[in-house]
């Protein structure tokens, strides 16, 4: 029989780099403490892991808005663990094929590099990045032109419908979000040198990565002490968000419009259609017959992050 458990969290490079003070720091070491008790007494066959990526992998020479991988390997990058992930090559070949028999163009990539986005979820909630099959699922989330809220919806449905026929116990896992504005740069304004690594950035020397690491860690501390032009974390956009979520609103999800989410949610805001396509996976893996419980929320200047985690099991 198959069974279903979603688990979504943010994530933030700025973990254990910056320290938002003790109290804080151990609410969020306890939240994640629920995701992985939950996670290994279920003892999942398989990982479905909605995650985006930070030109570390996915470069503007071709950009896909959806891509899943048959096998990948981590870059290692902000001191996650690199190295392969445990891809079930077949399962991913054939949730891919069944994606798009159900009308969502998905690329395929046999050598998918993923960044923290996918690194740190595994790493934080199984000490690994091979404890268990993953299939990696990306989202563009950060490179304009982005897919819609409602296609990633409709994404998330398509391997909900896929991973509801495998008789397996399966877990939908998403990575991102939610508001939050890191440095990212936009091709449009980049300088050439900058320009040239969202082209191709797969290149870059240890000593780029380390001042392109730094500058984030920087711009993080100017962040939280008030000194920063980024736009500020939106904890009431946040809290609508996972409202929306907890009451199992799929057409509430498709209104969210680009627009909306980056004036309100930031331009990273836009990972949250990770979220959206696993709950929407649970959603339809399940016929709807799943609670949801968001677990904690706090908006953490020193992560840029508005950090929340979120887990959903089958109703009995
Ligand atoms: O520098 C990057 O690649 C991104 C950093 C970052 C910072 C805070 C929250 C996030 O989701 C990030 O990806
Ligand atoms: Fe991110």
């Amino acid at each position: 029989m198959s069974a279903m458990l979603l688990q979504c969290l943010s994530h933030t490079p700025l973990m254990g780099r910056l320290h938002p003070g003790q109290e804080i720091e151990s609410e969020v070491e306890q939240a994640l403490q629920r995701l992985r008790d939950s996670l290994a007494r279920f003892e999942p066959d398989v990982i479905f892991l909605f995650g985006p990526d930070h030109f570390n992998g996915f470069f503007y020479d071709l950009m896909p808005s959806f891509c899943i991988g048959t096998a990948a390997s981590s870059i290692g990058d902000y001191g996650c663990l690199k190295g392969p992930l445990d891809v079930p090559a077949g399962l991913a070949g054939e949730c891919a094929q069944a994606v798009l028999d159900q009308g969502v163009d998905c690329a395929v990539s046999h050598r998918m590099r993923v960044d923290h986005g996918f690194a740190q979820p595994l790493q934080l909630l199984t000490g690994a990045l091979d404890r268990y099959p993953v299939v990696p699922i990306f989202i563009n989330s950060v490179a304009p032109p982005l897919p819609s809220a409602h296609r990633a919806r409709l994404l998330g449905d398509a391997v909900g419908r896929f991973a509801s026929s495998l008789d397996r116990r399966v877990v939908f896992m998403a990575s991102g979000g939610l508001s939050h504005n890191p440095p990212v740069p936009s091709l449009a304004t980049a300088p050439p040198e900058v320009a040239e690594r969202l082209l191709d950035g797969r290149h870059v020397t240890p000593e780029q990565r380390g001042e392109r690491e730094a500058r984030t860690i920087e711009a993080a501390r100017q962040f939280a002490s008030g000194q920063s032009g980024l736009p500020p974390i939106n904890p009431d956009w946040d809290h609508d968000f996972l409202d929306v979520l907890k009451r199992l609103d799929m057409a509430a999800l498709d209104a969210f419009s680009n627009t909306e989410i980056t004036a309100r949610a930031g331009n990273s805001g836009h990972e949250v259609k990770t979220w959206i396509a696993a709950n929407s996976a649970m959603s339809a893996a399940t016929g709807g017959r799943y609670e949801v419980s968001p677990e904690y929320y706090r908006a953490i200047p020193e992560w840029i992050a508005g950090f929340a985690t979120l887990q959903g099991a089958t109703c009995r």
